[in-house]
């Protein structure tokens, strides 16, 4: 007998499809069913306080005018274990478009190096992405992708964030994705947070990998991009905690695709009626996905790509004490309602010495995460 859900290609066997699961190394979080939604954190946010709503989960969008996708669940189940279930193969996936080309992307890059290289501006950095459009050969469900992505990934991090909440075109999309990125963390008055900005790929030989690292550690112009997101996020915490210990120099971390500079943030909140929901909407948008000052990045941002909809947003869980964790919603992908269509996302940070092809070759890099995972040809 096949194992639930491990063949089937019948929808109706496999696993009960839940409106939110996040996969981390230290634990899962699943949510069942739904008892409200909220297009607008805001009034999540209340409702969470007031007592009216046991928890929210979900995810919010990049700008701040755009529809959030949250929801209260009927129930939140958490596991020690990173997240694995049985699911069905992935049928062949294939990219079907760029958005834009690597031609356009390269040209906004450049325009973006002239404002920052220009005197009569104060933008210091901003933070631009690309996306591809992706086909499946016959329907997939969020569930098996979610599940191609944790068992790629080697810490298991992996997102599903059914996205309906938000209404309109969103009714039947989920977010999927395997963010590296904490936003924040709440565990009673304990708050942490690890931003990553400034990149370097892996290299399948080692003595070239730890060199990279090694060079990225060393780097100005990433210490720098870096430096933009870890001031942004003190300013945010800083009047919400006391002994907040920032270390001087971020380390440098890694995925399956890049190294990354991160610096792990702690802590204590001042008033334990903040929630982790409360701190995700006081961080939001940070440079690592926006830029440096955050309104006029966001504007340009928003002039130059349009809507980006829930990538470089904020993803997760907040229950009733208010203890949660939210993630940067980066290496994803929104799957259609059809199951059939597909959009990745990626993105890098742009400061006055950046170099057009090599942020290009950093969005190629970081698109590896989704497609490696869901083996999509290249
Ligand atoms: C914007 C993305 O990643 C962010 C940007 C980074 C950078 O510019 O170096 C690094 C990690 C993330 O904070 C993405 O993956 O799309």
């Amino acid at each position: 007998m096949p194992v639930l859900g491990a063949t089937a290609t019948d929808r109706a066997e496999r696993p009960v499809a839940h409106p939110f699961v996040l996969s981390r190394p230290h634990g899962t979080v699943i949510a069942e069913g739904v008892s409200e939604h909220f297009d607008r954190a805001s009034a999540a946010a209340d409702a969470l306080r007031t007592g009216q709503v046991a928890a929210i989960v979900g995810a919010l969008p990049f700008a701040p005018d755009g529809p959030a996708a949250l929801t209260a669940p009927n129930t939140l189940h958490h596991s020690p274990a990173h997240y694995d279930a049985p699911a069905a193969d992935l049928p062949p996936i294939t990219i079907t478009g760029a958005l834009p080309s690597e031609g356009e992307h390269v040209d906004r890059v450049e325009t973006v190096l002239r404002l920052l290289r220009s005197d009569d501006n104060d933008l210091l950095k901003v933070v631009l992405a690309r996306a591809l459009a992706l086909r499946a050969d016959r329907p997939v469900t969020p569930h098996d992708l979610l599940v191609a992505l944790t068992r790629n990934d080697p810490l298991h991090n992996g997102f599903l964030v059914d996205l309906t909440a938000a209404g309109g075109v969103w009714t039947g999309r989920h977010l999927v994705g395997s963010s590296p990125e904490v936003l924040v963390r709440r565990r009673g008055d304990r708050v942490t947070a690890h931003p990553l900005a400034g990149s370097a790929p892996r290299h399948c030989d080692p003595g070239i990998d730890r060199a990279t690292a090694d060079r990225l550690a060393g780097s100005a112009k990433n210490l720098a991009e870096h430096a933009h997101v870890i001031d942004a996020i003190r300013a945010a915490l800083e009047p919400l905690c006391v002994d907040l210990d920032i270390p001087e120099q971020p380390t440098v971390t890694s995925t399956r695709q890049l190294w990354h500079l991160g610096t792990p943030i702690e802590g204590r909140l001042h008033d334990p009626g903040v929630t982790a929901l409360d701190l995700a909407l006081a961080v939001h948008p940070t440079p690592a996905i926006c830029g440096t000052p955050t309104a006029a990045a966001r504007d340009l941002i928003l002039a130059t790509e349009g809507d980006r909809g829930f990538y470089a947003g904020a993803l997760g869980w907040c229950d009733a004490a208010g203890d949660g964790e939210w993630l940067v919603t980066i290496r994803c992908a929104v799957l259609d309602a059809d199951g059939v269509g597909l959009t990745a996302y990626a993105g890098g940070g742009i400061v006055a010495d950046s170099d057009p092809a090599d942020e290009l070759a950093e969005t190629t890099v970081k698109f590896g995460t989704v497609l490696d995972a869901l083996g999509v040809l290249r």
